[in-house]
C-alpha cells in the first residue's frame, strides 16, 4: 500500500529580547517535507540505506546537510522516535523530499524545525497518533531550550518552561545525544521520552506587528553562541529581564501596540551583551535603532542565538530593514532581509493519499 503525506514546519525567532530560553514566535518561513512510502516504486533504492530511507533535499543548507539517514538531524530524530516505540527502521520504500526555506545557523530556529519535522515524520510513518504535546516531549529530549521548539510546534507567540525531572528521568533526558540519535547498537531500543517535559502558553500578538528579519551572510551555531554566556548572573540583571518579560508579553498583544512599552521591554542583559563578541555591530544596532530614529519601529533584538536581527514594526519596513543592512555593511557583512509574520498553525501534517 502506497502512502503520501506532507509535513510543514515554520521557522522561529527565540528570546525576543528579555525572554532568553523562554519566548519564541513561529514565522512564516518553512521546512516542507513530502514523504512517500511506496515499496513498489522506491523499495529497491531504499534497500541501499540501512534504515530504508531515501533523502532528497533542496533549498537552504543544501551544501551542508547530510543525506545519509544516520547523519541527517531530521531523519535521526525520526529514527529515535520510531525506535523509542519499538520500530527499528522506516518502512521499505520510504522517500523523504525536503524543501527548506529556513537558513541554517542564523538564529531562525533551523535545528528546531528539523527536530520537530523528524518527530512528526516518525509519528506519521509509525501511525502512533501522538498529540502535539506528546511530540514535544521527544523534541525536548534533544533541544533542551523549549523556546524555538514550542513556538515551531504549537505556532504563534509562545512562552514555555521545562519541568523538574526525577533522578531516573534526568539520566534518560541527559544521555549523550549520539546515544539517542546515532546509537551504535540499533537492536537496543532507547528508553521512551518522559511525559509532559514542557509546559507552554500562547500569548496574543497584535496583527499590526510584523517581523523584519535581517539575516547576515554568516553562520553562528547555537552551541558556539551559548558557549560565550556566563555561568552565573547578577541578581540585578536577572530582575532587569524579568521585569521587561512581564511587560513585553502583554504589550505585543495590545490592539494598538505602543513603542513606549515595547522598545524598552525588549532590552536584555542576559545574552545579547555577551554575544556581541560573535556578531560585529550587534551592540550598536540594538542601541542606535529606536522608534525616534525609525518611526514604525517597536523594538529590536537579536533573533535566537544570532546573528539575525529581529525588528518588530508596524510601518516603514523597507527603511528599517535597509538601514540595518547598511549598518551591517559598515562591518563588511552582507545581509538579506525578509518581512515575516507569525505562523499561527505551527507544525502541520497533511495526509495526501493512501492508495
Ligand atoms: N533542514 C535540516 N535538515 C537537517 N539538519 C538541519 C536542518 N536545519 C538545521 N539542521 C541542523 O541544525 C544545525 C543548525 O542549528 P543551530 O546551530 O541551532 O542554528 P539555528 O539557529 O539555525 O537553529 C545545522 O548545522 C544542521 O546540523
Ligand atoms: N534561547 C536559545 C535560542 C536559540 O535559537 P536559535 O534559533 O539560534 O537556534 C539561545 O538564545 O541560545
Amino acid at each position: 500500500m502506497a502512502k503520501e503525506f506532507v509535513i510543514k514546519v515554520p521557522a522561529s525567532s527565540a528570546n525576543i529580547g528579555p525572554g532568553f530560553d523562554v519566548l519564541g514566535i513561529s514565522l512564516n518561513l518553512y521546512l516542507t517535507v513530502t514523504v512517500k512510502i511506496d515499496p513498489v516504486a522506491f523499495g529497491e533504492e531504499s534497500r541501499k540505506d540501512p534504515n530504508n530511507c531515501i533523502i532528497v533535499y533542496e533549498g537552504e543548507g543544501i551544501e551542508q546537510v547530510s543525506l545519509r539517514s544516520d547523519e541527517n538531524l531530521m531523519v535521526q530524530m525520526a529514527l529515535f522516535v520510531l525506535r523509542s516505540n519499538k520500530v527499528r527502521t522506516f518502512p521499505l520504500g520510504t522517500r523523504v523530499s525536503v524543501h527548506n526555506q529556513v537558513p541554517l545557523g542564523r538564529g531562525l530556529g533551523s535545528s528546531g524545525t528539523a527536530v520537530v519535522a523528524g518527530v512528526l515524520l516518525a509519528n506519521a510513518v509509525g501511525e502512533f497518533g501522538f498529540s502535539k504535546q506528546r511530540c514535544l516531549d521527544y523534541c525536548l529530549m534533544v533541544e533542551r531550550h523549549p523556546d524555538n521548539i514550542t513556538a515551531t510546534m504549537m505556532g504563534g507567540f509562545v512562552g514555555s518552561f521545562l519541568r523538574k525531572l526525577s533522578a531516573s528521568e534526568f539520566e534518560t533526558v541527559h544521555q549523550p545525544l549520539n546515544h539517542l540519535l546515532s546509537p551504535e547498537d540499533t537492536s537496543v531500543f532507547p528508553t521512551d521520552a518522559p511525559l509532559n517535559l514542557g509546559t507552554h502558553v500562547q500569548y496574543s500578538w497584535s496583527p499590526k506587528i510584523k517581523c523584519i528579519a535581517v539575516i547576515p551572510q554568516f553562520e553562528v551555531s547555537t552551541k558556539l553562541s551559548r558557549s560565550v554566556l556566563p555561568k552565573s548572573y547578577k541578581i540585578s540583571d536577572v530582575v532587569f529581564n524579568l521585569q521587561r518579560l512581564a511587560v513585553l508579553t502583554a504589550a505585543v498583544g495590545s490592539e494598538n501596540p505602543s513603542s513606549d512599552l515595547i522598545y524598552p521591554a525588549m532590552q536584555d542583559k542576559l545574552h545579547q551583551p555577551y554575544r556581541t563578541v560573535l556578531i560585529p555591530g550587534l551592540s550598536s544596532i540594538v542601541s542606535e535603532f529606536t522608534p525616534e530614529t525609525h518611526p514604525g519601529l517597536l523594538g529590536i533584538c537579536l533573533s535566537g542565538a544570532g546573528p539575525t536581527i529581529l525588528c518588530l514594526a508596524t510601518d516603514n519596513f523597507d527603511k528599517i530593514a535597509t538601514d540595518v543592512v547598511a549598518r551591517f555593511n559598515k562591518e563588511n557583512i552582507e545581509c538579506r532581509w525578509l518581512l515575516l509574520e507569525p505562523a499561527y498553525d505551527g507544525a502541520t501534517m497533511e495526509e495526501m493519499s493512501k492508495l
